[in-house]
Order: structure tokens, then C-alpha cells, then sequence
């Protein structure tokens, strides 16, 4: 992705129709498969300083692609009165130095942390050792396979990177699944018991972390499930997988 910055200097007088000018054209941004985000930004200081932030897909697509295909006009109709007022118009590279702040608890946090999750994975290879579907995959793991799927499950959500630092990361876990053969119904049971357990051990069970942390699951077993197959050749290095809140952060409400 190229970051296109344009920075805006427009007369008191204008700003509002301005602003209500940037809405209608937005609707070409959003339209166009070339744009990956946008986002018009007030100064605070000097509000008739603006920064227009857009996410291309490259910089032709950008110039080539959506300037020569079929939004352009459009938006170019609505914006155009401003072209004079812009002072910066150009192309940026982003670099490594990105990430996110801790506004947002991560879903280890919210769980509970490691022990919380060690409580979960106890409570559910207890229970799926008494599972006539799952117990013949299970019946010889090692006595700490509990603890790992829990520091495994910590990392994935954020938490210390234990499993990576520790056993081997991705590598060491996918090698686990390898010729089990799981079968479909082995995976709903997997899944099933596990829910159950969150609930037994009392995991946050707001609808917002349940649907993030069955979003994981069902995503983690369907994998598990493919690489176990007998023909199966996944790829045995990978980054870690790190799972996050999606569309629906937790509710916090304000104090107010
Ligand atoms: C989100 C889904 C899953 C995750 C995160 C997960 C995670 C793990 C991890 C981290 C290990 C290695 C533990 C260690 O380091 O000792 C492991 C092993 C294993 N997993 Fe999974 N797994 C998942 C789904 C499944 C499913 C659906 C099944 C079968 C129904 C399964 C069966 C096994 C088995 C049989 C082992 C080896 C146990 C042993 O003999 O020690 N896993 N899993």
C-alpha cells in the first residue's frame, strides 16, 4: 500500500461546504478498487488546516487507475473548487515503524490472562479424555499438552510470546497435527467441548469476546483439520497467528 497525503489550507468561509464537499466525493473513494482507506482530518489548532489521508493499492493504481477509470470524474466534480488550496500533494512509502497502542485491552487480557486460559484447556483435555470421539486422538498426549494449547492460545491472543519463545512456535505446533486424521465430527466435538469449558471455567462471555474467540477456534480447527489429513503438505514454518477483536471491539462505556 502508498499513502497519499494532501494537505489543505482552505478560507474560514469555505470550510463547511468544504467538508460537505469531501462526503459526496467520498462516495468515489469507496467505490474505487484502487482505494484502500481515507480519511479527512480537522487541525485542531488551525481548523482551516486540513490533512486528507488515502490508502492506495500502489501509486499507478493511484495515477493510472483510478485517475483514468470511472470514479474519477465524479469525485474530481466535487473536490475540484479546492485544488487550489492544496499546499502538499504527494506519495508516501510506509515503513516498518507501525503498530497499534493500548486503548484496546488485548483478548489475553480480556480472558483473564495465562491463568485463566490454563484453567480453560485443564478443565477441557479433562473432558475430552472423556469423550469416546476425541479420547483415541488424545488418550496418549503428554500430561503438559494442556498447559502448551493454553500458552499457545495466550500468544495467538496477544499475550506473551511463550509458545514462540519456548517450544517452537508454528513450526512445533503444526508438526502436532500431522497424519491425526481428524474427522469433521471430531472437530465439532473439539469445538463444542471447548465452548463448554470456557463457560464451566467462566470466561468472559460478553457477546463480543465470544464472537472473536469462536472466530479464532473455528478458524484454528477447520486448519488443524486440513493439515491433519493424510495427504496434507502444509507449510511447516509460518508467522505465529494473532487474532484481535474484528468489527466488534469490547463496549466500555464512557463515564458520562
Ligand atoms: C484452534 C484449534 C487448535 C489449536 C490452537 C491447537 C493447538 C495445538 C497445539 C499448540 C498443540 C501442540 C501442543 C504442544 O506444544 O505440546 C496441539 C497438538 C495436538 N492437537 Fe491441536 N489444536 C487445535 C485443534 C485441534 C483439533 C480440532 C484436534 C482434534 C480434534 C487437535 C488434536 C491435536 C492432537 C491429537 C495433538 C497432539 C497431542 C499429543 O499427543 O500430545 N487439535 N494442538
Amino acid at each position: 500500500m502508498i499513502v497519499e497525503y494532501i494537505r489543505y489550507s482552505v478560507d474560514p468561509a469555505e470550510a463547511e461546504e468544504f467538508e460537505a464537499a469531501y462526503a459526496r466525493a467520498s462516495a468515489s473513494l469507496a467505490a474505487a478498487p484502487q482505494c484502500v482507506d481515507y480519511e479527512l482530518s480537522r487541525c485542531v489548532e488551525e481548523p482551516t488546516s486540513y490533512i486528507l489521508r488515502i490508502g492506495w493499492t500502489s501509486a499507478d493504481d493511484h495515477l493510472q487507475g483510478f485517475r483514468g477509470g470511472e470514479h474519477f470524474p465524479a469525485f474530481f466534480a466535487e473536490i475540484k473548487p479546492y485544488v487550489r488550496r492544496i499546499e502538499e500533494m504527494r506519495h508516501y512509502e510506509q515503513t516498518a515503524v507501525r503498530g497499534a497502542g493500548s486503548s484496546v485491552p488485548t483478548m489475553y487480557e480480556w480472558a483473564g490472562g495465562g491463568e485463566a486460559l490454563e484453567r480453560l484447556t485443564e478443565v477441557f483435555y479433562t473432558n475430552v479424555l472423556k469423550d469416546d470421539l476425541l479420547r483415541p486422538l488424545f488418550e496418549h498426549m503428554a500430561p503438559d499438552h494442556p498447559k502448551w494449547v493454553a500458552i499457545w492460545l495466550g500468544e495467538v491472543f496477544r499475550g506473551p510470546e511463550r509458545y514462540s519463545g519456548e517450544r517452537g512456535g508454528y513450526h512445533h505446533m503444526v508438526r502436532q497435527h500431522l497424519g491425526k486424521a481428524i474427522a469433521e465430527p471430531q472437530r465439532r466435538r473439539w469445538v463444542a467441548l471447548l465452548m463448554d469449558a470456557a463457560d464451566e471455567v467462566g470466561l468472559p462471555d460478553d457477546p463480543e469476546f465470544r464472537a472473536a474467540f469462536t472466530s479464532y477456534i473455528e478458524w484454528g480447527t477447520r486448519i488443524a483439520l486440513a493439515n491433519s489429513q493424510p495427504d496434507a503438505k502444509p507449510p511447516l514454518e509460518a508467522p505465529m497467528p494473532h487474532w484481535d477483536w474484528g468489527v466488534a471491539p469490547p463496549y466500555v462505556p464512557s463515564d458520562s
